[in-house]
């Protein structure tokens, strides 16, 4: 870095500057921001942090593809609440090897997520780091007072769902590596692949019709996994769900991609993570209602299993018969069998 913090916070951010309005009295520049909210709605807040190595590499990821997904993770968490997202704050550690243009280049990816969704950048901290690249995002957003939706509101006799596609997130990880380990580019064919670990997009109008809804129950999005997820709902909610396999919405590339490197596309959607797709539960009377509010908005809706009176646990019917799901899938300190690779 050749240029002091200061100034690299006025450059880094100045897609900010001149933002006030839409509840914001103060934005960057002073000790914190200061805001309100719309009246009758409360304060949804989330964070979640990406690091070099863990999260992406020079390889997997642009300095733009990073900030941008920093960004939309914490948008995900967001939808999944049924909440708006409104404000960012953005704290950034910049270890040796990353150059201000590099940085230029993730704020780029931030503030294109953040327009993207009507976000604002009201702050944040910038740092060095001995090692290893970290950003972190806090995202504050806005939800009707009492409509939050809860991992724990499964009951039984309920439907569960997904939205969008899962898997092609870990099947663009992989492309990626394989790419990289043979140093060549990502071959034109199997270029949305690397978009959707690059470039996933938070369900965040799906989240809205579920909030505005009487007809929802449970609801998380799919960081580390369709398996973590429908177990973290299970055992919120005490109850035990049954998904039909057949019934799991992957892409068609995604299933070419698995058939050309002989892999299990079944396996990305389960244990992969990163998909950013909402996974939830609604009554089942009402289930056709749902089908037409997600087709108006163009937003895939899959129907994969249901909610079942019983021991907290995940079942999937397969072919060959049903069997016990492991909350298995990404997991920062869960050793090797636990989706890390
Ligand atoms: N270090 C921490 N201190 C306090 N609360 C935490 C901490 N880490 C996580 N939490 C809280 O634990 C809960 C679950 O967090 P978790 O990170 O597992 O969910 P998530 O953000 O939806 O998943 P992911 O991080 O995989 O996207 C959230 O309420 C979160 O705010
Ligand atoms: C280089 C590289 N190796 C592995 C992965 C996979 N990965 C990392 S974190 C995570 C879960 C979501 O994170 P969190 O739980 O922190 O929200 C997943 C699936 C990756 N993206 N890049
Ligand atoms: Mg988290
Ligand atoms: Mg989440
Ligand atoms: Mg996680």
């Amino acid at each position: 870095m050749t240029q002091d913090e200061f100034s690299l916070i006025r450059q880094w951010t100045s897609r900010s500057s001149g933002q006030h309005g839409d509840g914001l009295s103060v934005g960057i520049g002073d000790d914190a921001a200061v805001f309100s909210l719309s009246p009758g709605m409360e304060v949804v807040a989330c964070c979640d942090a990406m690091v070099e190595t863990v999260h992406f590499l020079r390889e997997t990821m642009n300095p733009s593809d990073i900030g941008y997904k920093a960004v939309m993770s914490n948008i995900s968490d967001v939808a999944a609440m049924g909440g708006l997202p409104r404000f960012a704050l953005i704290s950034v550690a910049v270890s040796p090897g990353w150059s201000a243009d590099d940085c230029q280049q993730i704020y780029e990816g931030i503030y294109d997520a953040c327009e993207a969704y009507g976000v604002r950048v009201i702050g944040g901290d910038t740092v060095s780091s001995p090692a290893a690249l970290t950003l972190s995002v806090t995202l504050l957003g806005e939800v009707e007072k009492g409509r939050a939706l809860r991992r724990s509101a499964a009951r039984p006799g309920q439907l569960v769902f997904v939205t969008g596609q899962v898997g092609g997130s870990a099947a663009g990880l992989d492309l990626l590596l394989r790419s990289a380990k043979k140093g060549e580019a990502v071959a034109e064919e199997w270029r949305p692949l690397a978009w959707f670990h690059q470039r996933p997009q938070a369900q965040v109008a799906a989240g809205r019709i579920l909030a505005a809804s009487p007809w929802a129950g449970a609801l998380n999005d799919v960081s580390d996994g369709l398996a973590s997820e429908l177990s973290e709902i299970a055992e919120a909610s005490g109850v035990r769900l049954v998904i039909d396999e057949r019934s799991i919405p992957v892409a068609n590339i995604t299933r070419a991609y698995a058939i050309e490197t002989d892999q299990d596309p079944l396996g990305w959607a389960l244990y992969g993570g990163e998909d950013y797709q909402l996974v939830g539960t609604l009554e089942a009377a009402e289930v056709k209602e749902a089908e037409l509010r997600f087709a108006e908005k163009g937003i895939p809706f899959t129907v994969i299993g249901r909610v079942e009176a019983g021991e907290p646990s995940v079942w999937m019917d397969r072919e060959q018969g049903r069997m016990k799901i492991a909350k298995a899938g990404y997991n920062h300190f869960g050793g090797a069998e636990a989706g890390k690779g």
